[in-house]
């Protein structure tokens, strides 16, 4: 199935049963759907079982980050369960985004492998303490680019890079956004945001979404107003 839409929605819940119950309300020709961490580790692979049965392409956010060894195995195994994404932490350098997409292309998986750059959650401060002087928007440049050279698909960054990386990697090159809000939406712990509009004309390729539907009064009318707005834009 080829699906149209950038959306990706986050199923950030603390049960199967809460998430499968989200995931029954979407349309999986609309959509796809992000499995993070705390699910993964709730539920282990029947979430993805369970997500593809019932059609939808799905994204596994374990950002793996360890030995070049390690990482390979971890990627091949998510590979192997089907997943439409996976990804990986560009901060863990060069031999493990390496290894990890040449684990893949040995055993013939297709699945996008990407690579997160800068957390949408973190702001110059923030990266300064732990020893950067490069500002977000540098620092994403630096990490996407030895992600492209690396083999990845494409970059996790926030959608104020979009463009910028969109002059330096191209088109092809995945964009990855979160930290989406539209404007009837809280912030959250998320630094560096865009609305869905805005995050789409400066190039993002896919907009990750999580609890502006997910903890919205009515998900259903949060999503169709965030769908509106990217019709009309
Ligand atoms: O830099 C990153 C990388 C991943 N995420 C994940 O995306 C969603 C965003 O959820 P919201 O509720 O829309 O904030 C969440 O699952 C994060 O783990 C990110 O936000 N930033």
């Amino acid at each position: 199935m080829s699906i149209d839409s950038p959306l990706i929605i986050a199923l950030d819940y603390a049960s199967l049963d809460a998430a499968l119950c989200m995931a029954d309300r979407l349309d999986p020709r609309h959509c796809r759907v992000k499995v993070g961490k705390e699910l993964f580790t709730r539920s282990g692979p029947s979430v993805l079982e369970a997500l593809h049965g019932r059609g939808f392409e799905v994204f596994l956010d374990l950002k793996f980050h360890d030995i070049p060894n390690t990482v390979a195995g971890a990627v091949q195994a998510a590979a192997e369960q089907g997943v439409w994404m996976v990804n990986l932490h560009a901060g863990g350098g060069r031999r493990m985004m390496e290894a990890a997409r040449e684990r893949l292309e040995r055993h013939s998986l297709e699945t996008h492998l990407i690579a997160v750059t800068v957390l949408t959650s973190l702001t110059a401060e923030d990266l300064h303490e732990v020893g950067i002087t490069q500002t977000p928007a540098e620092h994403v440049e630096r990490l996407a680019q030895l992600a492209q050279q690396s083999g990845m698909h494409g970059v996790v960054c926030s959608a104020q890079e979009a463009a910028r990386l969109k002059e330096r990697c191209g088109d092809a090159f995945l964009k990855v956004t979160p930290g989406i809000r539209p404007s009837f939406a809280a912030a959250d712990d998320q630094q560096r945001i865009m609305t869905p509009s805005e995050a789409m004309r400066a190039g993002s390729t896919h907009l990750v979404i999580g609890r502006p539907v997910t903890q919205a009064e009515d998900p259903m009318a949060a999503l169709a107003a965030i769908e509106a707005e990217l019709t009309t834009r």
